[in-house]
Protein backbone atom coordinates (compact mmCIF):
# COMPACT_ATOMS: atom_id res chain seq x y z
CA UNK A 1 0.00 0.00 0.00
CA UNK A 2 1.44 3.01 -1.15
CA UNK A 3 1.07 6.01 1.12
CA UNK A 4 -0.16 6.41 4.35
CA UNK A 5 -2.41 9.23 4.77
CA UNK A 6 -6.07 8.34 5.99
CA UNK A 7 -7.06 6.39 2.72
CA UNK A 8 -3.71 4.00 2.41
CA UNK A 9 -3.79 3.01 6.07
CA UNK A 10 -7.66 2.80 5.96
CA UNK A 11 -7.75 0.24 2.64
CA UNK A 12 -4.20 -1.34 4.24
CA UNK A 13 -5.56 -2.36 7.54
CA UNK A 14 -8.94 -3.56 5.66
CA UNK A 15 -6.82 -5.83 3.72
CA UNK A 16 -4.93 -6.95 6.39
CA UNK A 17 -8.02 -7.98 8.04
CA UNK A 18 -7.99 -10.81 5.73
CA UNK A 19 -5.45 -13.22 4.78
CA UNK A 20 -3.14 -10.67 3.09
CA UNK A 21 0.04 -9.36 5.01
CA UNK A 22 0.11 -5.85 3.91
CA UNK A 23 3.37 -3.25 3.63
CA UNK A 24 2.38 0.29 4.11
CA UNK A 25 4.66 2.75 2.56
CA UNK A 26 5.08 6.36 4.53
CA UNK A 27 7.19 9.12 2.64
CA UNK A 28 8.73 9.56 6.28
CA UNK A 29 10.76 7.15 7.89
CA UNK A 30 9.64 8.36 11.45
CA UNK A 31 6.41 8.03 10.72
CA UNK A 32 6.72 4.43 9.51
CA UNK A 33 8.29 3.80 12.81
CA UNK A 34 5.68 5.40 15.21
CA UNK A 35 2.83 3.39 13.22
CA UNK A 36 4.62 0.19 13.75
CA UNK A 37 5.34 0.88 17.22
CA UNK A 38 2.06 1.99 18.17
CA UNK A 39 -0.13 0.24 15.96
CA UNK A 40 -1.54 3.52 15.04
CA UNK A 41 -1.40 5.78 12.61
CA UNK A 42 -1.59 8.68 14.75
CA UNK A 43 -1.59 11.67 12.83
CA UNK A 44 -4.08 10.50 10.12
CA UNK A 45 -6.54 7.67 11.56
CA UNK A 46 -5.97 7.91 15.28
CA UNK A 47 -8.99 5.91 16.49
CA UNK A 48 -8.11 2.80 14.90
CA UNK A 49 -6.01 -0.16 16.00
CA UNK A 50 -4.46 -1.33 12.79
CA UNK A 51 -4.69 -5.17 12.06
CA UNK A 52 -1.42 -6.82 13.17
CA UNK A 53 -0.65 -8.42 9.36
CA UNK A 54 -0.06 -4.76 8.58
CA UNK A 55 3.66 -3.38 8.93
CA UNK A 56 4.33 -0.16 7.73
CA UNK A 57 8.38 0.60 5.87
CA UNK A 58 9.83 4.26 4.53
CA UNK A 59 11.81 1.89 2.00
CA UNK A 60 10.31 1.58 -1.23
CA UNK A 61 11.86 -1.88 -2.26
CA UNK A 62 11.10 -2.88 1.23
CA UNK A 63 7.22 -2.03 0.35
CA UNK A 64 7.46 -3.88 -2.84
CA UNK A 65 10.13 -6.20 -3.81
CA UNK A 66 7.75 -8.99 -2.80
CA UNK A 67 4.28 -7.37 -3.48
CA UNK A 68 1.82 -9.52 -5.11
CA UNK A 69 -0.22 -6.39 -6.23
CA UNK A 70 0.25 -2.61 -5.11
CA UNK A 71 -2.13 -0.09 -4.43
CA UNK A 72 -1.27 4.04 -4.71
CA UNK A 73 -2.87 5.87 -2.23
CA UNK A 74 -1.60 9.39 -2.46
CA UNK A 75 -2.83 12.63 -3.71
CA UNK A 76 -3.32 12.75 -7.10
CA UNK A 77 -0.66 16.01 -7.53
CA UNK A 78 1.88 12.98 -6.51
CA UNK A 79 1.04 9.94 -8.52
CA UNK A 80 3.46 10.43 -11.54
CA UNK A 81 6.22 10.87 -9.07
CA UNK A 82 5.35 8.26 -7.31
CA UNK A 83 4.87 5.75 -10.28
CA UNK A 84 8.51 6.81 -11.50
CA UNK A 85 9.81 6.16 -8.15
CA UNK A 86 8.06 2.57 -7.98
CA UNK A 87 9.83 1.60 -11.48
CA UNK A 88 12.95 0.13 -10.10
CA UNK A 89 11.40 -1.71 -7.42
CA UNK A 90 8.48 -2.89 -8.28
CA UNK A 91 7.88 -6.57 -9.70
CA UNK A 92 7.30 -6.96 -12.94
CA UNK A 93 3.78 -7.44 -14.47
CA UNK A 94 1.79 -7.26 -10.65
CA UNK A 95 -1.30 -5.40 -10.68
CA UNK A 96 -1.74 -1.70 -9.63
CA UNK A 97 -4.89 -0.72 -8.46
CA UNK A 98 -5.06 3.54 -8.31
CA UNK A 99 -6.89 5.10 -5.69
CA UNK A 100 -6.03 8.86 -5.82
CA UNK A 101 -9.23 10.82 -7.50
CA UNK A 102 -8.24 13.27 -9.64
CA UNK A 103 -6.98 14.48 -13.64
CA UNK A 104 -3.38 15.50 -14.24
CA UNK A 105 -2.88 18.62 -14.82
CA UNK A 106 -0.37 19.62 -17.63
CA UNK A 107 -1.90 15.82 -19.27
CA UNK A 108 -5.46 15.63 -18.83
CA UNK A 109 -4.92 12.29 -17.88
CA UNK A 110 -6.82 9.90 -15.82
CA UNK A 111 -4.42 8.86 -12.26
CA UNK A 112 -4.94 5.32 -14.62
CA UNK A 113 -3.39 6.35 -17.61
CA UNK A 114 -0.38 8.04 -15.92
CA UNK A 115 0.15 5.37 -14.02
CA UNK A 116 0.43 2.90 -17.15
CA UNK A 117 2.24 5.41 -18.86
CA UNK A 118 5.34 5.17 -16.32
CA UNK A 119 4.80 1.54 -15.27
CA UNK A 120 4.07 0.10 -18.60
CA UNK A 121 3.42 -4.01 -18.72
CA UNK A 122 1.27 -3.88 -15.46
CA UNK A 123 -2.63 -4.26 -15.12
CA UNK A 124 -3.66 -0.89 -14.13
CA UNK A 125 -7.23 -0.68 -12.47
CA UNK A 126 -9.10 1.97 -9.95
CA UNK A 127 -10.52 1.95 -6.79
CA UNK A 128 -13.09 5.10 -6.06
CA UNK A 129 -16.30 5.32 -4.68
CA UNK A 130 -17.74 6.64 -1.21
CA UNK A 131 -15.97 5.62 1.40
CA UNK A 132 -14.82 8.43 4.43
CA UNK A 133 -11.32 6.34 5.15
CA UNK A 134 -12.41 6.51 9.34
CA UNK A 135 -15.86 5.16 8.75
CA UNK A 136 -14.08 2.58 6.12
CA UNK A 137 -11.26 1.92 8.74
CA UNK A 138 -13.79 1.69 11.55
CA UNK A 139 -16.19 -1.19 9.88
CA UNK A 140 -18.88 1.33 8.99
CA UNK A 141 -20.56 -0.98 6.28
CA UNK A 142 -18.68 1.00 2.89
CA UNK A 143 -18.91 -0.47 -0.96
CA UNK A 144 -16.96 1.06 -3.37
CA UNK A 145 -16.33 0.46 -7.63
CA UNK A 146 -13.31 -1.46 -8.56
CA UNK A 147 -12.03 -0.54 -12.05
CA UNK A 148 -9.97 -2.96 -14.29
CA UNK A 149 -10.20 -3.16 -18.00
CA UNK A 150 -10.68 -6.81 -17.92
CA UNK A 151 -11.92 -9.64 -20.46
CA UNK A 152 -15.71 -10.79 -19.61
CA UNK A 153 -14.10 -14.54 -19.80
CA UNK A 154 -12.11 -14.15 -16.82
CA UNK A 155 -14.38 -11.44 -14.83
CA UNK A 156 -14.75 -13.39 -12.03
CA UNK A 157 -11.62 -15.94 -11.89
CA UNK A 158 -9.49 -14.96 -8.80
CA UNK A 159 -6.66 -16.93 -10.67
CA UNK A 160 -6.74 -14.95 -14.43
CA UNK A 161 -8.30 -11.95 -13.04
CA UNK A 162 -6.39 -9.02 -11.38
CA UNK A 163 -9.28 -7.02 -10.52
CA UNK A 164 -11.12 -10.32 -9.19
CA UNK A 165 -7.65 -11.00 -7.36
CA UNK A 166 -8.02 -7.55 -6.01
CA UNK A 167 -11.63 -7.41 -4.58
CA UNK A 168 -11.09 -10.44 -2.99
CA UNK A 169 -8.54 -8.95 -1.08
CA UNK A 170 -10.07 -6.05 -0.43
CA UNK A 171 -13.56 -7.68 0.92
CA UNK A 172 -14.50 -8.18 4.12
CA UNK A 173 -17.98 -8.19 6.23
CA UNK A 174 -18.11 -4.37 6.31
CA UNK A 175 -16.68 -3.51 2.63
CA UNK A 176 -18.22 -4.64 -0.69
CA UNK A 177 -16.46 -4.21 -3.66
CA UNK A 178 -18.17 -4.03 -7.35
CA UNK A 179 -16.59 -4.65 -10.63
CA UNK A 180 -16.52 -2.31 -13.72
CA UNK A 181 -14.46 -2.60 -16.79
CA UNK A 182 -14.86 1.26 -17.34
CA UNK A 183 -12.17 2.73 -15.85
CA UNK A 184 -13.14 6.12 -17.47
CA UNK A 185 -16.76 6.11 -15.94
CA UNK A 186 -15.00 5.40 -12.93
CA UNK A 187 -12.11 7.85 -12.76
CA UNK A 188 -13.88 10.85 -13.97
CA UNK A 189 -16.60 10.57 -11.03
CA UNK A 190 -14.02 10.61 -8.38
CA UNK A 191 -12.26 13.65 -10.47
CA UNK A 192 -15.62 15.85 -10.92
CA UNK A 193 -17.08 14.87 -7.37
CA UNK A 194 -14.82 16.76 -5.00
CA UNK A 195 -15.04 19.93 -7.66
CA UNK A 196 -18.98 20.15 -7.40
CA UNK A 197 -18.62 19.27 -3.26
CA UNK A 198 -16.85 22.76 -3.50
CA UNK A 199 -19.50 24.37 -4.98
CA UNK A 200 -22.11 22.62 -2.80
CA UNK A 201 -19.67 23.87 0.38
CA UNK A 202 -19.57 27.55 -0.39
CA UNK A 203 -23.48 27.63 -1.02
CA UNK A 204 -24.20 26.13 2.12
CA UNK A 205 -21.31 28.31 3.45
CA UNK A 206 -23.28 31.08 2.14
CA UNK A 207 -26.49 30.11 3.63
CA UNK A 208 -28.18 28.11 1.16
CA UNK A 209 -29.46 25.01 2.39
CA UNK A 210 -31.33 21.86 0.78
CA UNK A 211 -32.70 23.08 -2.42
CA UNK A 212 -29.54 24.47 -3.73
CA UNK A 213 -27.36 21.29 -2.85
CA UNK A 214 -30.11 18.86 -4.24
CA UNK A 215 -29.83 20.97 -7.48
CA UNK A 216 -26.11 20.97 -7.77
CA UNK A 217 -25.60 17.45 -6.61
CA UNK A 218 -28.32 16.65 -9.69
CA UNK A 219 -26.57 19.16 -12.28
CA UNK A 220 -23.28 18.25 -11.16
CA UNK A 221 -24.08 14.36 -11.87
CA UNK A 222 -25.06 15.80 -15.13
CA UNK A 223 -21.24 17.37 -16.15
CA UNK A 224 -19.61 14.19 -15.10
CA UNK A 225 -22.08 11.90 -17.12
CA UNK A 226 -21.09 14.19 -20.23
CA UNK A 227 -17.21 14.35 -19.46
CA UNK A 228 -17.38 10.52 -19.18
CA UNK A 229 -19.13 9.85 -22.22
CA UNK A 230 -16.88 12.25 -24.17
CA UNK A 231 -13.42 10.62 -23.24
CA UNK A 232 -15.62 6.77 -24.45
CA UNK A 233 -16.70 6.23 -20.92
CA UNK A 234 -20.18 5.08 -19.84
CA UNK A 235 -22.82 7.51 -18.82
CA UNK A 236 -24.61 4.58 -16.38
CA UNK A 237 -21.23 3.93 -14.65
CA UNK A 238 -21.74 7.63 -13.71
CA UNK A 239 -24.98 6.29 -12.05
CA UNK A 240 -22.80 3.68 -9.73
CA UNK A 241 -21.12 4.12 -6.02
CA UNK A 242 -18.24 6.04 -8.06
CA UNK A 243 -20.73 8.74 -9.50
CA UNK A 244 -23.80 9.51 -7.70
CA UNK A 245 -22.48 7.45 -4.67
CA UNK A 246 -19.25 8.94 -4.21
CA UNK A 247 -21.35 12.66 -5.03
CA UNK A 248 -23.77 12.02 -2.57
CA UNK A 249 -21.09 11.28 0.25
CA UNK A 250 -19.32 14.20 -0.24
CA UNK A 251 -21.56 16.68 -0.93
CA UNK A 252 -23.48 16.00 2.27
CA UNK A 253 -20.83 16.14 4.70
CA UNK A 254 -18.42 18.54 6.16
CA UNK A 255 -16.22 15.40 6.93
CA UNK A 256 -15.39 16.07 3.17
CA UNK A 257 -12.53 17.88 2.90
CA UNK A 258 -13.67 19.52 -0.31
CA UNK A 259 -17.21 20.29 1.20
CA UNK A 260 -15.77 21.56 3.86
CA UNK A 261 -12.99 23.80 2.11
CA UNK A 262 -16.00 25.10 0.20
CA UNK A 263 -17.91 25.69 3.40
CA UNK A 264 -15.57 27.66 5.02
CA UNK A 265 -14.73 29.72 1.87
CA UNK A 266 -18.53 30.62 1.41
CA UNK A 267 -18.38 32.22 5.07
CA UNK A 268 -15.97 34.01 3.90
CA UNK A 269 -12.93 32.59 5.86
CA UNK A 270 -9.73 33.61 3.49
CA UNK A 271 -7.75 30.40 1.81
CA UNK A 272 -4.78 30.80 3.84
CA UNK A 273 -6.95 30.46 7.04
CA UNK A 274 -8.94 27.57 5.68
CA UNK A 275 -8.58 24.68 7.92
CA UNK A 276 -6.62 27.01 10.32
CA UNK A 277 -4.00 26.91 7.78
CA UNK A 278 -3.44 23.33 7.79
CA UNK A 279 -1.84 21.95 4.87
CA UNK A 280 -4.82 19.44 4.10
CA UNK A 281 -5.06 17.78 0.76
CA UNK A 282 -8.08 19.09 -1.29
CA UNK A 283 -8.24 17.55 -4.61
CA UNK A 284 -11.34 19.20 -6.47
CA UNK A 285 -9.33 22.12 -5.78
CA UNK A 286 -5.82 21.63 -8.55
CA UNK A 287 -9.17 19.50 -10.26
CA UNK A 288 -11.61 22.69 -10.50
CA UNK A 289 -8.41 23.68 -13.44
CA UNK A 290 -7.89 20.19 -14.89
CA UNK A 291 -11.09 19.16 -15.03
CA UNK A 292 -12.52 22.54 -16.84
CA UNK A 293 -9.30 21.97 -19.02
CA UNK A 294 -9.96 19.20 -20.27
CA UNK A 295 -13.70 19.70 -20.86
CA UNK A 296 -12.89 22.79 -22.62
CA UNK A 297 -10.82 20.51 -25.04
CA UNK A 298 -13.41 18.42 -25.73
CA UNK A 299 -16.22 21.24 -25.74
CA UNK A 300 -17.92 19.98 -22.95
CA UNK A 301 -19.63 22.38 -21.03
CA UNK A 302 -19.51 22.16 -17.22
CA UNK A 303 -20.48 25.25 -15.66
CA UNK A 304 -20.83 24.42 -12.11
CA UNK A 305 -16.94 23.35 -12.84
CA UNK A 306 -16.30 26.28 -14.42
CA UNK A 307 -17.74 28.54 -11.81
CA UNK A 308 -15.62 26.81 -9.18
CA UNK A 309 -12.79 27.10 -11.14
CA UNK A 310 -12.97 31.19 -11.89
CA UNK A 311 -13.36 32.05 -7.68
CA UNK A 312 -10.75 29.54 -6.91
CA UNK A 313 -8.65 30.21 -9.57
CA UNK A 314 -9.58 33.34 -11.32
CA UNK A 315 -10.44 35.17 -7.66
CA UNK A 316 -14.00 35.47 -8.91
CA UNK A 317 -16.21 36.37 -6.06
CA UNK A 318 -18.64 33.33 -4.99
CA UNK A 319 -21.86 35.43 -5.04
CA UNK A 320 -21.59 36.98 -8.57
CA UNK A 321 -19.78 34.04 -9.81
CA UNK A 322 -22.55 31.51 -8.84
CA UNK A 323 -25.36 34.41 -9.78
CA UNK A 324 -24.41 34.21 -12.96
CA UNK A 325 -24.50 30.19 -13.29
CA UNK A 326 -28.02 30.49 -11.95
CA UNK A 327 -28.90 33.03 -14.65
CA UNK A 328 -27.31 30.80 -17.70
CA UNK A 329 -29.90 30.01 -20.79
CA UNK A 330 -32.71 27.66 -19.74
CA UNK A 331 -31.34 24.24 -21.05
CA UNK A 332 -33.50 20.87 -21.29
CA UNK A 333 -32.76 17.99 -18.82
CA UNK A 334 -30.70 15.76 -19.83
CA UNK A 335 -28.49 18.23 -22.13
CA UNK A 336 -30.49 18.44 -25.65
CA UNK A 337 -31.12 21.91 -26.26
CA UNK A 338 -31.01 25.63 -24.78
CA UNK A 339 -33.29 28.72 -24.74
CA UNK A 340 -31.92 31.89 -24.93
CA UNK A 341 -33.44 34.82 -23.33
CA UNK A 342 -33.11 38.19 -21.65
CA UNK A 343 -32.24 37.59 -17.94
CA UNK A 344 -32.55 40.55 -15.66
CA UNK A 345 -29.37 41.31 -13.85
CA UNK A 346 -28.45 38.37 -12.30
CA UNK A 347 -28.06 38.49 -8.14
CA UNK A 348 -28.65 35.97 -5.38
CA UNK A 349 -30.87 37.47 -2.11
CA UNK A 350 -29.07 36.23 0.58
CA UNK A 351 -28.37 38.68 3.07
CA UNK A 352 -25.82 35.82 4.34
CA UNK A 353 -23.97 36.74 1.48
CA UNK A 354 -23.90 40.79 1.85
CA UNK A 355 -22.19 40.06 5.15
CA UNK A 356 -19.72 37.20 3.94
CA UNK A 357 -19.12 37.81 0.52
CA UNK A 358 -14.88 38.61 0.08
N1 LIG B 1 -9.40 10.21 2.97
C1 LIG B 1 -10.42 9.64 2.35
O1 LIG B 1 -11.48 9.47 2.95
C2 LIG B 1 -10.29 9.19 0.91
C3 LIG B 1 -11.25 8.31 0.42
C4 LIG B 1 -11.17 7.90 -0.90
C5 LIG B 1 -10.13 8.37 -1.71
N2 LIG B 1 -9.22 9.22 -1.20
C6 LIG B 1 -8.18 9.68 -2.10
O2 LIG B 1 -6.93 9.11 -1.73
C7 LIG B 1 -5.87 10.02 -2.04
C8 LIG B 1 -5.04 10.22 -0.79
O3 LIG B 1 -5.88 10.84 0.15
P1 LIG B 1 -5.67 10.71 1.73
O4 LIG B 1 -6.94 11.07 2.35
O5 LIG B 1 -5.05 9.42 2.10
O6 LIG B 1 -4.63 11.90 1.93
P2 LIG B 1 -3.82 12.27 3.25
O7 LIG B 1 -3.56 13.70 3.21
O8 LIG B 1 -4.48 11.67 4.43
O9 LIG B 1 -2.45 11.48 3.03
C9 LIG B 1 -1.65 11.69 1.93
C10 LIG B 1 -0.44 10.77 2.02
O10 LIG B 1 0.34 10.95 0.85
C11 LIG B 1 1.67 11.35 1.23
N3 LIG B 1 2.15 12.30 0.26
C12 LIG B 1 1.79 13.60 0.11
N4 LIG B 1 2.48 14.16 -0.89
C13 LIG B 1 3.29 13.19 -1.39
C14 LIG B 1 4.24 13.15 -2.41
N5 LIG B 1 4.51 14.22 -3.14
N6 LIG B 1 4.88 11.98 -2.65
C15 LIG B 1 4.62 10.90 -1.91
N7 LIG B 1 3.71 10.87 -0.92
C16 LIG B 1 3.06 12.01 -0.67
C17 LIG B 1 1.55 11.96 2.62
O11 LIG B 1 2.76 11.84 3.31
C18 LIG B 1 0.44 11.10 3.22
O12 LIG B 1 0.97 9.90 3.72
C19 LIG B 1 -6.55 11.31 -2.54
O13 LIG B 1 -6.53 11.34 -3.94
C20 LIG B 1 -7.97 11.18 -2.04
O14 LIG B 1 -8.91 11.84 -2.86
C21 LIG B 1 -9.27 9.64 0.09
O1 LIG C 1 -12.57 14.32 2.17
P1 LIG C 1 -12.71 14.34 0.68
O2 LIG C 1 -13.57 15.46 0.21
O3 LIG C 1 -11.38 14.29 -0.01
O4 LIG C 1 -13.49 13.01 0.26
C1 LIG C 1 -12.96 11.78 0.63
C2 LIG C 1 -13.43 10.67 -0.29
O5 LIG C 1 -13.13 10.95 -1.62
C3 LIG C 1 -14.87 10.31 -0.10
O6 LIG C 1 -15.18 9.17 -0.88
Amino acid sequence: MIGAGAYGTALAHVAAQGQTHVTLWARNADHAEDLNNAGRNERYLPEVDLAPRLRATADLADALSRAEAALLVVPSRAVRDMSQAMRKVIPDGIPITVCAKGIEAQTGFLMSQIVEDELPGHSVGALSGPTFARELALGHPSAATLAFAFDQASRLNPETSAAARMAVTLTTHAFRTYLSDDLVGVEIGGAVKNVIAIACGMMSGAGYSENTRAALITRGLDEMKALAEALGGRRETVTGLSGIGDLTLTCSSTTSRNMSLGTQLGKGVPRAECFDGQPIVVEGEANAKSVTDLARKLSVPMPICETVRSILHDDQPIAETFARFWSEPIESEPRAMSLTFEHPAPTLASPVFKETAT
